[in-house]
């Protein structure tokens, strides 16, 4: 038996989490954590009050205690921080990874640790397996609609070790169907969306809140001028909607394929293999952390270079700065800067980092 504390969120996995963590045995403590208020007043939805009463009745509907841990201050330098700074820098963050590695397995963890809990456990589709060395490895969930591991991929070996997934073995229909069986107040509560802890507010409104709207030309490869946009940081490689420049050609969209900060332009193009600045093979990722071991030398591993997109073979090469250098087999689309590639050998998560600079 193990002391536990559960990160509830107010949502259905998380309960289930904590239910789970009861029905083996352990002793268990249920936290939300408070990390966000929208004090700004941005518009949109940001339903954290509903959120703590809903952790709160499902904490007491299980029959344990109950915490409110309030981390604004760590959330606001840890989290909002790097997204506006990225933002800002012309780069796209990735909150989400970063959330997991600062926040719930950060500051949280620390805080668990410090109050003599073993563990924490969240609701994320993500299994963890003990080796006979006392590490642990993070793999990929059973549910392949719902794996998560890939937002686990900077999390280190301390963080992976006092980490418990107890959803990761179980498909999504099948923890609904316990959160039914067990009557939780949650149990038909729809999926959160939005970006981490910020809720539903959406990204670009988050945005123009702390960034200040920068106008420049919208141009074709040819740097032919098709429209104005509002700033560089509001686009990201890849992106078919939302630019505002029809295309002329019937059933092909324009898509971004490139932003160059030194100018103020926008580029847009077609969604093709040889169209230049979409696709790369080959790249360095920095802030590289290992869940385990580092590989040894050049390797060759497999990269998932976005949240919904396939684990491809690759070849990684360390290189003398900390850095690696990635080679894709297959070249890939809109690989972009800040973006995080996690690694994986079949389904074990070997780590991640951040993409740095295309190289080709
Ligand atoms: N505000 C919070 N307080 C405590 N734990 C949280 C909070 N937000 C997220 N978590 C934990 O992190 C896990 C993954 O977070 P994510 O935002 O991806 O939630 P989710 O997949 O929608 O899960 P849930 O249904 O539990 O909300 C959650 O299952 C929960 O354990």
């Amino acid at each position: 038996m193990a002391k536990i504390l559960v990160g509830l969120s107010g949502g259905v996995d998380s309960s289930v989490a904590a239910a789970l963590m009861l029905e083996q045995g352990h002793e268990v403590t249920g936290a939300y954590m408070k990390n966000w208020m929208n004090t700004d007043n941005i518009p949109g939805e940001c339903p954290w009050e509903q959120d703590v009463e809903d952790a709160h009745a499902v904490a007491k509907h299980l029959g344990i205690e109950f915490r409110v841990v309030d981390l604004i201050d760590q959330y606001s330098e840890r989290i909002v921080d790097y997204l506006l700074e990225g933002y800002r820098s012309g780069i796209t963050p990735n909150p989400d990874v970063y959330c997991n590695r600062e926040m719930k397995f950060g500051v949280f963890l620390d805080y668990a640790l410090e109050q003599g809990f073993d563990a924490v456990a969240t609701g994320h589709y993500a299994r963890r397996r003990e080796r006979s060395n006392g590490t642990a490895d993070i793999l990929r969930g059973a549910d392949p609609n719902k794996d998560q591991s890939y937002f686990l991929s900077l999390m280190e070996q301390k963080q992976a070790w006092h980490a418990r997934f107890p959803c990761g073995e179980m498909l999504k229909p099948q923890v609904r169907e316990v959160a039914q069986r067990l009557n939780l107040p949650v149990a038909n509560k729809k999926d959160s969306q939005g970006i981490c802890f910020i809720g539903n507010i959406k990204m670009s409104d988050f945005l123009r809140n702390y960034v200040p709207d920068s106008p420049g030309d919208i141009v074709d490869t040819e740097g032919n001028k098709l429209g104005r946009h509002k700033g560089l940081h509001l686009y990201t490689l890849g992106q078919r909607k939302g630019h505002g420049v029809a295309s002329p050609r019937d059933g092909m969209p324009y898509v971004v394929v490139g932003k160059d900060a030194e100018t103020n332009q926008l580029v847009v193009g077609w969604d093709t293999s040889d169209t230049p600045g979409l696709y790369a093979s080959s790249c360095i990722v920095g802030s590289v952390s290992w869940v385990n071991r580092v590989p040894e030398g050049v390797s060759k591993i497999e990269a998932q270079p976005r949240y919904r997109a396939k684990s491809e073979p690759v070849t990684v090469t360390p290189l003398e700065n900390g850095k690696w250098q990635v080679d894709f087999a297959k070249p890939q689309r809109a690989i972009t800067a800040g973006q995080i590639c996690a690694f994986y050998d079949a389904g074990t998560l070997l780590g991640g980092g951040v993409f740095e600079k295309i190289i080709s």
